[in-house]
């Protein structure tokens, strides 16, 4: 069974039981009215028609949903007016028994979102003239596919991260094969080769759904940077993190599926008590909260989360039924960013929340980054050893850590000049960047120094593969204003979960790459060989 099969019968199920619950509240209201029980009903009343606005349209019933919106208003109105129960009560159950004439389905829930194919390639590069510039790039190591032409491209075979291209010719052809099968968003990110630098060229380039330009002949490491940071941006929505806080479970649990359908990573909760923790434990990219979640407010949950410093910049998004204008101010005044109406079709929700939490990671990244290296600075890979460091003693995971450290880095400078020692500090990184995981956190440490984090990886495992990256290394030229160079790397290696508190194992890194640098540099120490009796790791041709 297809994974949009699986998905949409997974949505169908959660439509009949809340088909099933809604006719039973609705039932269960009748009675009452009609046994003239007055206690709280007009109040409990108000709010199932709340709820259903808000999430009827999302199971595919939409005059339900549009039905329960207008009887809402009217009870509002009615209620302002001081009307007597008695002068509410008929006209209230024909508008309920009204409602229960619209719980069959009229679209199919789910149906707008396809689970996206594996992707096959990350780089496309398109275009004979580039035959030579796709050969330079592949030793960069992308998994790179090069087509000459861009016309008859097959449809929805190739799935990559990005395309290069060239703007002579087939950028149409290119752009028209390059959108999801709703036909309006871009899939891949589009690199376009030019030689035009005039204003007027680039903007029609921009206007075409061109993501960015360089110029031929490329600058090949430059270019390789550069596509390794729209790549990463590119991945942000697959690494995306909700946290959706709505009371009403079925609702909640079907927003869970389309999102994680799309490739974002979402928790859900139903008690807001819980949210805290929630939130140091997922660590979301923005948290999706309803405001309506008796006895609980949305808004003044949102003023709460802004209590703790670690949360003011954190993304709150409200999902919500409400319509007027100036209580969506009123709410978003109390600490929130946007506010997106319910109901929400599935695609638009995944656009939406998707775009949401690229722009939460784009500003989250100008903070914590590395202007050098894009990786993680300084107090940011602290905290994410120290994050990982709590997930792994919880969980009893096991974990490493990496501290590197370039040898006779002084020299190098000394000798070749700061800008080229930049150049090294940039291909390290962009190596660790290639030959890392996703879950893994890197960062630089200091000047010279780096500090990777591996969840769920052993000892032996990040040996071979720190071991690899030190040969690899190694062997790489770089050229100098005078002389072609190489520089070698040593490394020192921890497990995390082995020690009581996070600086402790990166203490106990740091104590391994001393070690490495009097071993004679260029290879992986691990500090659990120290106690042992000392193996040379030497990384020799
Ligand atoms: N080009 C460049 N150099 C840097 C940067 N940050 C620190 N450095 C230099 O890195 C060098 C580090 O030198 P040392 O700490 O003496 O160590 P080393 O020469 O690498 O020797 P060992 O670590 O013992 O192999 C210093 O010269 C710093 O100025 C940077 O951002 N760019």
């Amino acid at each position: 069974m297809s994974e949009t099969t699986q998905l949409n019968q997974q949505l169908v199920m959660l439509r009949e039981r809340f088909i099933s619950r809604t006719a039973g509240e609705l039932t269960a209201i009748l009675n009452r009215l009609d046994a003239q029980q007055q206690d709280d009903l007009l109040q409990d009343c108000q709010q199932l028609l709340h709820r259903l606005a808000g999430s009827s349209g999302t199971f595919g019933l939409r005059t339900l949903g549009e039905q329960a919106a207008l009887a809402e208003q009217w009870l509002k109105q009615q209620q302002a007016a001081g009307l007597p129960f008695t002068a509410l009560q008929a006209k209230l159950r024909e508008q309920l028994l009204q409602l229960t004439q619209h719980l069959t389905p009229e679209e199919m829930p789910g149906t707008a979102v396809t689970v996206p194919a594996q992707a096959q390639c990350e780089l496309l590069v398109a275009g004979h003239e580039l035959a030579a510039l796709a050969e330079a790039l592949s030793h960069y190591g992308f998994k790179l596919h090069h087509v000459n032409e861009c016309t008859n491209l097959p449809a929805g075979f190739w799935h990559p991260q990005l395309m290069i291209l060239t703007s002579a010719g087939q950028l149409a052809a290119a752009i028209s094969w390059n959108k999801d099968s709703a036909g309006d968003a871009q899939t891949a990110t589009l690199l376009c080769a030019t030689t035009e630098t005039r204003f007027e060229q680039q903007y029609q380039l921009a206007e075409q759904g061109v993501d960015g330009v360089f110029t031929l002949p490329a600058d090949v490491p430059e270019l390789a940077e550069h596509i390794e940071r729209l790549r990463s941006e590119h991945q942000q929505i697959s690494k995306a993190r909700v946290l959706l806080l709505d009371d009403d479970e079925a609702l909640a649990e079907h927003y869970r599926l389309v999102l994680a359908a799309a490739g974002i990573q979402t928790k859900v909760l139903i008690q807001p008590d819980t949210l805290m923790a929630a939130l140091t434990e997922f660590r979301p990219d923005i948290l999706l909260m309803d405001i309506h979640m008796p006895p609980w407010s949305g808004t003044i949950i949102a003023r709460m989360v802004r209590f703790h410093p670690q949360w003011l910049s954190l993304p709150i998004i409200y999902l919500s039924s409400e319509q007027d204008q100036d209580r969506q101010l009123n709410a978003l005044a109390q600490g929130a960013d946007e506010f997106i109406c319910k109901p929400i079709s599935d695609a638009r929700l995944v656009r939406t929340v998707g775009i949401l939490c690229r722009r939460a990671r784009q500003l989250s990244r100008l903070v914590s980054s590395d202007g050098l290296t894009g990786l993680l600075n300084h107090p940011h890979i602290k905290q994410a050893l120290i994050h990982e460091h709590g997930i792994s003693r919880r969980l009893g995971h096991q974990a490493m850590v990496a501290m590197l450290d370039l040898d006779h880095f002084k020299a190098v400078n000394d000798t070749h000049g700061h800008a080229s020692g930049d150049q090294v500090i940039r291909t390290l990184a962009h190596l660790l960047k290639r030959r890392l995981r996703n879950t893994d956190s890197l960062g630089r440490y200091g000047g010279e120094e780096f500090v990777v984090v591996l969840p769920g990886c052993d000892a032996g495992k990040a040996r071979a593969l720190f071991q690899k990256l030190c040969q690899d290394f190694a062997e790489l030229d770089f050229h100098g204003p005078c002389h072609t160079f190489r520089v070698t790397v040593s490394i020192g290696l921890a497990a995390l979960n082995e020690f009581d508190h996070a600086d402790q194992a990166l203490y106990a890194a740091d104590t391994a790459l001393y070690a490495q640098k009097q071993r004679g540099r260029n290879g992986v120490t691990d500090y659990a060989e120290l106690s042992s009796p000392a193996t040379d790791t030497q990384v020799t041709d």
